[in-house]
């Protein structure tokens, strides 16, 4: 059986060099592990959409403009994943979890030194090399 790709939207919330991290709830799927906010796009939903809903509903903020980054396709087995990873540097509100997650602003130095799903990687790797 062909297995389904879960399209999600993911935010890269970036100011002074620092970037916005949160973690994954142990009963998640990749729990225990950082993440960028965000979450599933829904059907017939724009990326842009649903990053700007998530961002909301997960850590306070209210997305005014972004810029995709990348996408990334990987699968971890259990799970297919298609990332659609969006630069946010203009929001409106202070962030913060609304879902009771662990957060924090890391500066982009130190965002190899957290525990990522392994599909991001390559999004640390970006972000190291071009800010
Ligand atoms: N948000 C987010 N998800 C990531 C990252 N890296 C990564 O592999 N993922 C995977 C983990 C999950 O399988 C999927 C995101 O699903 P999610 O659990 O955040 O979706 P959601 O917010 O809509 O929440 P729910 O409906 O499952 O409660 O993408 C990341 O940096 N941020
Ligand atoms: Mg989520």
């Amino acid at each position: 059986m062909e297995k389904k790709i879960v399209n999600v939207a993911v935010g890269v919330i970036m100011q002074d060099r620092q970037v916005f991290v949160s973690k994954r709830a142990e009963h998640q799927h990749q729990g225990g592990l950082w993440e960028f906010p965000g979450g599933k796009v829904e059907a017939q939903e724009s990326i842009f959409h649903a990053l700007k809903r998530e961002l909301a509903e997960e850590v306070n903020i209210t997305v005014n403009s972004s810029h995709a980054l990348m996408r990334i396709e990987h699968d971890y087995g259990d799970k297919q994943v298609c990332l659609d990873i969006h630069l946010v540097e203009d929001f409106a509100g202070e962030a913060r979890g609304l879902e009771g997650q662990l957060c924090q602003w890391v500066s982009i130095d130190k965002l190899h030194e957290l525990s990522f799903p392994e599909a991001n990687r390559e999004i640390v790797s970006k972000l190291q090399s071009d800010f």
